[in-house]
C-alpha cells in the first residue's frame, strides 16, 4: 500500500468481493464487485448508486466489516478492515432496525453501554442529546412499536450517531419513507452532518438524493460491480439549480450508459 492521506479515512485498493465460503469464493471465476479503487476523505458525504445487484450493499458490508475481500484491502483510518466495530455505525432501510423491546432512548443506552463501555448516567445524557438532534427527544420513553416510519428512522439514525463513529453507513436509510418524510429527513442529514461533522457513506437509488446529499457520488456499473466515477457533487447541493440539473443529468447518463437492459432503464427513471 502507498502512503495515506491524513485526511483520508477510507481507502479501499484493488477490492473484490464475492459470498459463501472462502474455498468456493476462492474457485468461483468471477466476483460480484471486482476491483474496486476508491478514497473517501474525513467529512465527506459519500454517496453509492448504480443499477440494482451491481453490489453497493455488498461495498457496505465490506466497510462494515461483515465480509472480508476475496482480494485486496479496505484501510480504515489506515488499517485494514478485518471485523465490524463500534468505529462504524449503520442505518438501513428497514423500519425494524430498533430492539422491540427496549424504549428509543433505551436502545441508544443499550448501545452505547454494549459497544463502547458507557456508564448508564453518560449514555443516558448522549442519548437524549442525539434524540434532540434528530428531533424525537418526545418520544424517548415510547417503544418502536408506537412510533410511525419517519420517528422510527429518526430514533435509528440517533443511536447511529450517538456511537459517535468514524463513519456511518447507511443502506437506502429514506428508501421506504413517503416522499413529504423523506425530503424532510434529507434536509435534518444535512444539518446534522454540518453540526457533527460525520463521515456518511450512503446507497441510494434516488440521483436526486445523491446530489442533494451527496459531496461526492460513486457510480458503479452492473455485472460485475466496478467502480465506474468518482464525481464531486459540493457546489450542486440545491435543488432546481443549474449546477443541480446538470451533475443530475451527468450522473443518469452514467448509469444508463451500455449495460443497462431496457427493462432496468425503465426502472431507473421510474425511482426518478
Ligand atoms: N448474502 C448473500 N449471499 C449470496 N449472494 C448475495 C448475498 N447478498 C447479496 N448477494 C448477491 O450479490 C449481488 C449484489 O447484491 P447487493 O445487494 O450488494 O446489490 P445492490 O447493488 O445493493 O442491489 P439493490 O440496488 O437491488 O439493493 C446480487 O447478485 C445478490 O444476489
Amino acid at each position: 500500500m502507498g502512503q495515506q492521506d491524513s485526511s483520508q479515512i477510507v481507502r479501499a485498493h484493488h477490492v473484490y468481493l464475492n459470498y459463501g465460503p472462502a474455498e468456493a469464493r476462492r474457485e468461483q471465476p468471477s466476483a460480484i464487485v471486482e476491483d474496486a479503487n476508491f478514497s473517501i476523505q474525513a467529512g465527506e458525504k459519500f454517496v453509492i448508486i448504480g443499477p440494482s445487484g451491481c453490489g453497493k450493499t455488498t461495498l457496505l458490508k465490506a466497510l462494515g466489516g461483515f465480509l472480508q475481500p476475496l482480494q485486496g484491502e479496505i484501510l480504515l483510518k489506515g488499517q485494514t478492515i478485518k471485523q465490524p466495530g463500534p468505529d462504524r455505525a449503520f442505518v438501513f432501510q428497514d423500519f425494524e432496525q430498533l430492539f422491540a423491546w427496549r424504549t428509543v432512548q433505551g436502545n441508544i443506552v443499550y448501545a452505547l453501554q454494549a459497544a463502547k463501555r458507557v456508564p448508564k448516567s453518560q449514555a443516558i445524557e448522549r442519548a437524549r442529546h442525539y434524540l434532540e438532534l434528530v428531533q424525537v427527544l418526545g418520544a424517548a420513553d415510547k417503544y418502536p412499536h408506537q412510533l410511525s416510519g419517519g420517528m422510527k428512522q429518526r430514533a435509528a439514525l440517533a443511536r447511529a450517531l450517538a456511537l459517535e463513529p468514524d463513519i456511518l453507513l447507511m443502506d437506502e436509510p429514506f428508501g421506504a419513507l413517503d416522499a413529504i418524510t423523506r425530503n424532510q429527513l434529507q434536509l435534518e442529514l444535512n444539518e446534522i452532518w454540518k453540526r457533527t461533522g460525520v463521515t456518511l457513506v450512503m446507497v441510494t437509488h434516488s440521483i436526486q438524493e445523491a446530489v442533494f446529499l451527496g459531496t461526492h457520488v460513486m457510480v458503479m456499473s452492473a455485472s460485475p460491480g466496478r467502480v465506474r466515477e468518482i464525481v464531486d457533487t459540493s457546489q450542486a447541493e440545491e435543488f432546481g439549480t443549474s449546477e443541480f440539473d446538470e451533475v443530475s443529468k451527468y450522473l443518469r447518463s452514467q448509469l444508463i450508459r451500455r449495460e443497462l437492459s431496457s427493462e432496468q432503464s425503465k426502472q431507473l427513471s421510474a425511482v426518478e
